[in-house]
């Protein structure tokens, strides 16, 4: 097992099967402090799948997954949570009736004890923190705006940023993107750049576009295995990816 204590997420060996079918497969990767990886891939190479497993959803068969050296596979999902990992499902849960400011502020707890919520009554540091991520997810000016009344992409931003109130170390977005236009992709893009500047972000993305703008590592999944990873450029080339990704 890996003792390098640089990395923020360290998944080692890790393998789930599903009636004898594995979703994914000894899969070996490490995410460092403030990285932005994304991961691609075809349809059913057990990308979902791998952040099931990280933020606790699913459990693994077998491997490890170590988050600051603590093994959290045996963890629940509440408990990953806490020790912080946020997770964002492609399907926006805001409550559509509060205000945008509401929002944030009831998420700052749900990643918290009761103990430290229950001391946090709106006091100036959760202000601060309401006003860095409003300002972060670009919503500032419509923090007293019903949350229903915003576009597609400014529910999912908002929905970034209550997760951001929990304030975690390694945010997981799933196809991030989906349904937004142009103008709301390339905003997107410019969220995420300036968002592992102080975490670390992994991403599930199919739109190359998109990938292009961000991309930095990118690891390419494939029958639940590691097909290539590295640098875009380097990735883009490799005829395997071509073969069974790209070239589609
Ligand atoms: N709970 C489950 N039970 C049985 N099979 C599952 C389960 N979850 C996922 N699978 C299977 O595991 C494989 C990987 O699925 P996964 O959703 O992780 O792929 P993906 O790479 O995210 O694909 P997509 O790009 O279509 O979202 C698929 O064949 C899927 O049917």
């Amino acid at each position: 097992m890996s003792t390098n204590t640089d990395f923020l997420l360290a998944i080692e060996d890790l393998t789930v099967s599903f009636d004898g079918f594995k979703a994914v497969d000894s899969l070996t990767m490490y995410i460092d402090k403030n990285e932005l990886r994304v991961i691609i891939g075809p349809n059913g190479a057990g990308k979902t799948t791998l952040l099931d497993l990280i933020c606790g959803k699913t459990k693994a068969s077998g491997g490890s997954i170590q988050f600051k050296n603590q093994e959290i596979t045996k963890l629940v999902e509440h408990q990953i949570t806490r020790v912080g990992i946020g997770r964002k499902f492609q399907t926006p849960s805001i409550y559509e009736n509060l205000t945008v400011y509401q929002n944030l502020e009831v998420s700052y707890s749900e990643g918290r004890s009761v103990l430290g919520s229950l001391f946090f009554k709106s006091t100036p540091k959760l202000e601060a923190l309401i006003e860095e991520v409003a300002s972060d997810i670009q919503l500032t000016e419509l923090l007293d705006t019903e949350a229903g009344v915003l576009s597609h992409g400014q529910k999912q931003w908002l929905e970034i940023g209550m997760l951001l109130m929990q304030e975690p170390e390694l945010l997981m977005l799933d196809e991030p993107v989906a349904g937004m236009s142009a103008k709301e992709r390339d905003e997107t893009a410019e969220l995420l750049n300036r968002l592992c500047k102080n975490r670390s972000v992994i991403v599930i993305e199919h739109d190359m576009e998109f990938v292009k703008k961000i991309a930095r590592k990118v690891t390419v999944l494939h029958q639940g295995k590691i097909l290539a990873e590295g640098a875009m450029e380097k990735v883009q080339a490799d005829e395997k990816v071509i073969e069974v990704y790209l070239g589609h």
